[in-house]
This record gives structure tokens, C-alpha cells and sequence, in this order.
């Protein structure tokens, strides 16, 4: 059986994000998994993810550690509580703050590599260190403050 990558167990009525809803199909759909006690996705950058010619946007690649970040802090808390991302009650988690980076242009032309490391569970709060790679190189770094969505936030029914 494969692997259910994180945002594939995000409900419809939030699964239209631009960075990892897989319904939104302008977007991103990054899936996220996990990796022992890290979690990993992989992404390949498309010609017009450019910044300069050669190198990728830094605003694909912070909008990347943030999704990315995210469901990392759903998928930690969840595993935090000993339980799987399909049960009651849900826990869903939104960007607070996002801090990128950037060390070293990153190349456009192959897949990059992005980890992310639990730095902190507390309250309604994760905190989440992420590094960007591409050819084993980390070329960015983040860290995502994520908390648990308001209810100002939720689909209405
Ligand atoms: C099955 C899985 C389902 C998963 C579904 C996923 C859905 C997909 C979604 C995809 C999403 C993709 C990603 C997107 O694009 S999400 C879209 C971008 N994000 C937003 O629009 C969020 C807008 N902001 C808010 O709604 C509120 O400000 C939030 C909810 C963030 C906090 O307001 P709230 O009133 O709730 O929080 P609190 O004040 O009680 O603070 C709580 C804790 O947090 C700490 N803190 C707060 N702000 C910051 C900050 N700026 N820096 C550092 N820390 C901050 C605070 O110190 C405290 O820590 P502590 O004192 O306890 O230590």
C-alpha cells in the first residue's frame, strides 16, 4: 500500500491552499511525509519558477518551507497525541510567522529537497526548523511558527 502523504488527509474544505492543497490545481500540491523524525517532500521547480536565469524564485521556495512546515506541525501533533492524521477531533494548523533564509542561490534545474525538524510542541503552538537542498546542498533554512487554525479561519458549513 503507498503512503498517504500528509495533505492528503486534509479535509476538501481546506484543501484548496496554493502551497499544498490537492485540490487546488494551480498550485503546488506538495506532499509531505515522514522520514523517522524528520519529514520530507521533494519538488521540482518549473522554467518559470525564475528568479535570475538559472535560479529559483526565493518566494516559490519560502511559499514551499511554509506548506511544507505546516503539515509537518499537523503531522507532529497528531503523532504527539498517538494518533492517526483520519481521526476526531481534527487538528489543523495556519501560519503564524515564516522565516527564510537564503544561503545560497538555489539552481532550477532539478528536484530540491525540502526537511523539516520538530523544534518546539506547546499549546496550540509548533514550531518547525525546515532546510531547502538542491544536489545535497542546502541552500535556504527556515523556521515556521504554526498554530492551530481560529475559528475565524474555518470554512464556514
Ligand atoms: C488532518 C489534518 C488537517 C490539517 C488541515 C490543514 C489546513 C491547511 C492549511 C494550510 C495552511 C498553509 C499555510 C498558510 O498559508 S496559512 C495562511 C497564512 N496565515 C494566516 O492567515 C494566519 C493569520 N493569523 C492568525 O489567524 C492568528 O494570528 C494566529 C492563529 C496565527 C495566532 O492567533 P491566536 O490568537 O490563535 O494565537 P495566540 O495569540 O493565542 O498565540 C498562540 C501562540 O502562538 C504564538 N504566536 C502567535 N502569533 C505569532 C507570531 N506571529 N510569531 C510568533 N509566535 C506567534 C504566541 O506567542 C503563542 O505562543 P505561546 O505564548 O503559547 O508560547
Amino acid at each position: 500500500m503507498t503512503e498517504r502523504a500528509f495533505q492528503d488527509y486534509y479535509p476538501d474544505d481546506v484543501s484548496h491552499c496554493y502551497g499544498c492543497g490537492r485540490l487546488n490545481e494551480k498550485g503546488h500540491q506538495i506532499k509531505s511525509y515522514w522520514d523517522g523524525e524528520e519529514t520530507v517532500t521533494h519538488y521540482t521547480p518549473e522554467p518559470y519558477h525564475t528568479a535570475i536565469p538559472g535560479y529559483v524564485y526565493g518566494g516559490l521556495i519560502a511559499s514551499l518551507i511554509d506548506c511544507h512546515s505546516t503539515g509537518t506541525a499537523a503531522a507532529a501533533a497528531y503523532r504527539a497525541e498517538g494518533r492517526g492524521m483520519d481521526t476526531e477531533p481534527a487538528l489543523r494548523f495556519v501560519t503564524a510567522s515564516l522565516h527564510v533564509d537564503f544561503l545560497a542561490p538555489t539552481p532550477i534545474d532539478g528536484p530540491l529537497e525540502i526537511r523539516g525538524k520538530i523544534k518546539e510542541i506547546k499549546g496550540k503552538k509548533v514550531i518547525i526548523e525546515s532546510t531547502l537542498s538542491a544536489g545535497g546542498k542546502v541552500c535556504a533554512r527556515g523556521e515556521v511558527v504554526a498554530v492551530k487554525m481560529p475559528d475565524a479561519m474555518k470554512p464556514k458549513a
